[in-house]
């Protein structure tokens, strides 16, 4: 797989040192049963128009780390902000809105209701908060190459076509940060590729951040930063990670690659 890395928000903050972060972890920890930490206090700072890729051997706490980064589970300890809200300082009711609105989401599954066309599934984000999509479901859609299958059901299109209605669907709020676990854990490498095209476009062309926990060094090679857990802690991280690195990386962790 080629890798393209350094979007042009990247270099432009680079260049006059105005970092904004979409996402700030400040000892974070999550501890599911007394004295067993799934994740260790963790310090991590996401600057916007960043493609982070979170790696590391199974169950060393990827999925807890997206979870209450995303606000989907409430950490033990620590606190979490997505631009400048602190998540710890949110109602239910305003979690779910700051999800909805502010944080796209793509999983391994694609998740799209089978009941409602592709169109709609897009504009659901938008919708359910209350907005009218306008055409904005529809540039999303020719954004992800699927502008004239807005009509179809989701069950007539193939499973890399879903996934890339699924990055419709998170871009489409034009959210502080998308958060992508294994999204391309179901795909063939050419629907891989296809999807990590869109979510390197979505951060060089757009300025979007994107975290992405994947198992999968040549994913992960198409970030701008890879960061290694092991055990709940984050014990490294590459810029402009190789997948002959990663791979390295991860058999020293013990990991499995694929
Ligand atoms: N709801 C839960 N209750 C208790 N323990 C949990 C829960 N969820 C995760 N864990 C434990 O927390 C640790 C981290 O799990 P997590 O799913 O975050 O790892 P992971 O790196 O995402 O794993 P994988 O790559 O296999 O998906 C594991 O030891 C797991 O067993």
């Amino acid at each position: 797989m080629k890798r393209q890395w350094r979007g042009r928000t990247t270099a432009i903050a680079e260049q006059t040192g105005t970092w904004h972060h979409a996402l700030t972890l400040d000892g974070v920890t999550r501890e599911y049963r007394p004295g067993v930490l799934a994740l260790h206090p963790i310090h991590l700072t996401v600057p916007r128009g960043r493609f982070l890729a979170v790696m590391g051997p199974s169950g060393c706490g990827k999925s807890t780390l997206l979870q209450c980064a995303a606000g989907l589970d409430r950490p033990t300890a620590g606190t979490v902000r997505i631009g400048g809200t602190q998540l710890s300082s949110l109602n239910e009711a305003a979690l779910t809105r700051l999800r909805r609105e502010r944080i796209g989401f793509v999983f391994q599954a694609h998740h799209l209701v089978p009941s409602l066309s592709v169109a709609e599934n897009v504009a659901l984000p938008l919708m359910l908060g209350g907005e009218s999509p306008g055409d904005r479901h529809l540039r999303a859609l020719a954004a992800v190459g699927l502008g004239d299958r807005g009509g179809a059901m989701p069950p007539e299109l193939s499973g890399g076509q879903c996934q890339r209605v699924a990055v419709a669907r998170a871009l489409v709020t034009t959210p502080d940060i998308v958060f992508a676990d294994e999204p391309t854990g179901a795909l063939d490498p050419a629907a891989a590729e296809e999807v990590l095209t869109l979510l390197r476009q979505a951060v060089d062309h757009d300025g979007h951040t994107v975290v992405m926990v994947t198992h999968d060094p040549f994913a992960a090679a198409w970030a701008d930063e890879a960061l290694f857990l092991t055990r709940g802690k984050l014990v490294g991280r590459q810029e402009r990670p190789e997948a002959a690195d990663i791979r390295r990386v991860l058999k020293e962790l013990g990991g499995r690659t694929a």
